[in-house]
C-alpha cells in the first residue's frame, strides 16, 4: 500500500487575516505524516498591484497578466507571501522549503495560447517533476508552492493555484495516496452562500451538474471544482473543501467530493 500524502491548500482571504494564518500554520503543523502546502495570494497581489499603479483585471478567475504584472506577482507570491509562510513555519519546527515551479524545475507549464482572450503571462500546466519533489519530502522537507510556474525557456508564468495543488497532487498520486485540502474562509460548498451552515457534506459528478445547472456554484467556486474532478479522475484519492478546522479530527462539517 502506498504512504499517504496530504496537499493543503490556503487561498487569498485566510492569508490576508494575519489571525487565521497563523492559526492555519499551526493546524498544518501539526497535521501528521508526509505534507506540502500550496498558497495563493491574488487578494494581496490586487493590493500591491494597486499601490504601484497597475491595474488588475481577472477573467473566468483567472488573471490577465501582462509582463507588469508578472513583475507584481512575482515579488508578491514569490517573495512576500511564500517567505512569510515559510519563516512562520519554522517558527513552529516545520523544515518547510518555499518554491515555485522554476526551482528544481519543478512545475512547468506552458504559455496559454491566445484564443478569445489574451491571458498574457498565464501558464497551464504540463509537468510535474514528482520524483524530484519527493527527494525533498524524503529529506524531511515540507515544500511550500507559490503560484509560479516556468516554461522551461527562461520565463516565468502565473498559474492559479488551486491547479497548481490539483496537478502537484495528481504527479504526487504516481508515488503516493495522496488527498487535497483546499482550505478557504466558508466551511464548504454552500446550498445559500449566505447561510454559513448550509454545507454540502458530499458532491460527486451529478450533484455537482445539478448544483451547477441550478447555479448555486459560482464565481472562485466554479474552477475549485473543475479542477477536483480533473484531479478525481487521474489518481487523486481524496478531496476536501471547507474551512482550515477541517485539518483536525474535530470538524466534520466539510464537503468532501467524489467521481
Ligand atoms: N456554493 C458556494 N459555496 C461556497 N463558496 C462559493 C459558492 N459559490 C461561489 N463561491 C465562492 O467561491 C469562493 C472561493 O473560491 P476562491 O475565491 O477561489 O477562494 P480562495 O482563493 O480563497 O481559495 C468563496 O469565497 C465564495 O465567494
Ligand atoms: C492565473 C491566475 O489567476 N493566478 C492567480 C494566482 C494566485 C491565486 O490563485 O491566489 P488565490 O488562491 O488566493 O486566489 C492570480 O494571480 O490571482
Amino acid at each position: 500500500m502506498k504512504e499517504k500524502l496530504s496537499i493543503v491548500k490556503i487561498g487569498g482571504n485566510i492569508i490576508e487575516d494575519e489571525a487565521s494564518l497563523s492559526a492555519f500554520l499551526k493546524l498544518f503543523s501539526n497535521l501528521e505524516g508526509k505534507k506540502i502546502l500550496v498558497h495563493g495570494g491574488g487578494k494581496r497581489a490586487t493590493h500591491i498591484a494597486s499601490k504601484l499603479g497597475v491595474e488588475s483585471k481577472m477573467i473566468n478567475g483567472r488573471r490577465i497578466t501582462d509582463a507588469e504584472t508578472l513583475e507584481v506577482i512575482t515579488m508578491v507570491y514569490g517573495g512576500l507571501v511564500n517567505k512569510n509562510v515559510v519563516a512562520k513555519l519554522q517558527a513552529l519546527n516545520t523544515n518547510a522549503i518555499g518554491l515555485t515551479g522554476a526551482d528544481i524545475n519543478s512545475i512547468k507549464s506552458d504559455k496559454r495560447p491566445v484564443k478569445d482572450i489574451d491571458f498574457g503571462f498565464v501558464g497551464d500546466v504540463k509537468e510535474v517533476a514528482h520524483n524530484s519533489i519527493d527527494k525533498l519530502i524524503q529529506a524531511d522537507f515540507t515544500p511550500v508552492f507559490c503560484a509560479i510556474t516556468h516554461d522551461g525557456n527562461g520565463q516565468l508564468l502565473n498559474t492559479n493555484a488551486d491547479t497548481i495543488t490539483s496537478q502537484v497532487a495528481v504527479g504526487m498520486s504516481k508515488l503516493y495516496e495522496t488527498s487535497i485540502y483546499y482550505c478557504f474562509e466558508l466551511n464548504g460548498v454552500l446550498r445559500d452562500i449566505n447561510d454559513k451552515n448550509s454545507v454540502v457534506k458530499h458532491i460527486d459528478s451529478k450533484l455537482y451538474n445539478e448544483l451547477l445547472e441550478q447555479g448555486i456554484i459560482a464565481d472562485g467556486m466554479l474552477p475549485k471544482l473543475e479542477n477536483c474532478f480533473d484531479a478525481l479522475r487521474h489518481g487523486v484519492n481524496n478531496i476536501n473543501m471547507g474551512n482550515t478546522s477541517m485539518l483536525t479530527q474535530a470538524n466534520d462539517n466539510f464537503t468532501t467530493i467524489t467521481l
